[in-house]
């Protein structure tokens, strides 16, 4: 039985000379916050000023515990609060198939997997427009600026797996971090620069810069996290006892940010 997610999924275009496009944000979400649910908003806003596309729906796809980075609460309580997050939302979902793994995958095989639902191996999903005819899914990653500078990392991206997810194939609207210059990181990536015509830099006109690191550290605190994410989050956090105790020597290493 196919339990992927597509109950917000519109089934076809409302313009037929667009493109159907999905949008999967791949991280942590640990938690998920109001700038991560900020992103997809912006995103659509760009996709509708941009012209060539039309959203059928957005995904979250948290990381499985394996990837293994500080204060990742186990994978079921973050795709829970993810849940919890795009409830009210008409198009937003959360795809578990990523998280449950037990072991990390790359972001290609998570976009590989979305294109293997979405459009399906011989094309037999798709999108069909009102006259029978199919018309592929493009899907994008939507990334925040922090994750595209982390593309200069040395070995932690492979260059064919950045050619395949910025090039033609998928693409990625990435969202500008309060402070980061991201144009000029464009310039200096060679993997960037070279697929530059599938690479969209959206401007945040608001500046948002809430982060998970420092709510993890307010929870530990017991400071205030209220208007930061969404209260069934906040409220879930409190009832399972999310983030009460330092995960590690880094997470208490965070405690000099305030
Ligand atoms: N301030 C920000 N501006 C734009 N995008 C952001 C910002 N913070 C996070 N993102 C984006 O949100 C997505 C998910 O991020 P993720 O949860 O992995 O990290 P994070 O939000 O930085 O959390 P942590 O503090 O735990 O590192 C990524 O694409 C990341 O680039
Ligand atoms: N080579 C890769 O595919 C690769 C490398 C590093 C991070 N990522 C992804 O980037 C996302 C965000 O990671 P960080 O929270 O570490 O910035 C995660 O979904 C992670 O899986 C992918």
């Amino acid at each position: 039985m196919d339990s992927f997610p597509r109950q917000k999924l519109k089934a076809t275009l409302t313009d037929t000379s667009k493109i159907p496009l999905v949008l999967v944000a791949c991280g942590s979400f640990s938690p998920i916050t109001y700038l991560h649910l900020r992103m997809f908003e912006m995103a659509l806003d760009w996709v509708n000023d941009h012209g060539a596309y039309e959203i059928l729906g957005g995904y979250f796809s948290p990381v499985s515990d394996g990837y293994d980075k500080k204060g990742l609460a186990p994978w079921k309580h973050r795709v829970k609060m993810c849940e919890l997050s795009v409830m009210e939302s008409k198009w937003l979902m959360v795809d578990s198939w990523e998280a449950s793994r037990p072991t990390w995958s790359k972001t290609l095989s998570v976009l590989e997997h979305f294109d293997e639902h979405l459009n399906g191996k011989n094309n037999e999903y798709c999108c069909v427009l009102p006259d029978g005819t199919k018309k592929r899914i493009k899907i994008m990653l939507l990334a925040g600026g922090d994750l595209i500078q982390s593309f200069a990392v040395p070995k932690l991206w492979a260059e064919s797996d950045l050619d395949t997810i910025l090039g033609v194939k998928f693409g990625c609207v990435v969202i500008e971090r309060t402070g980061a210059d991201i144009h000029d990181f464009l310039l200096k990536s060679d993997a960037l620069y070279r697929n530059r015509k599938s690479v969209f830099v959206v401007k945040q006109f608001i500046h948002n810069d809430i982060s998970s690191t420092k709510i993890r550290l307010f929870v530990r605190r017991n400071m205030s996290i209220k208007y930061l994410l969404p209260d069934a989050v906040i409220d879930y956090i409190y009832k399972v006892d999310l983030y009460s105790l330092p995960q590690d020597k880094d997470d208490d290493d965070d405690a000099h940010i305030i």
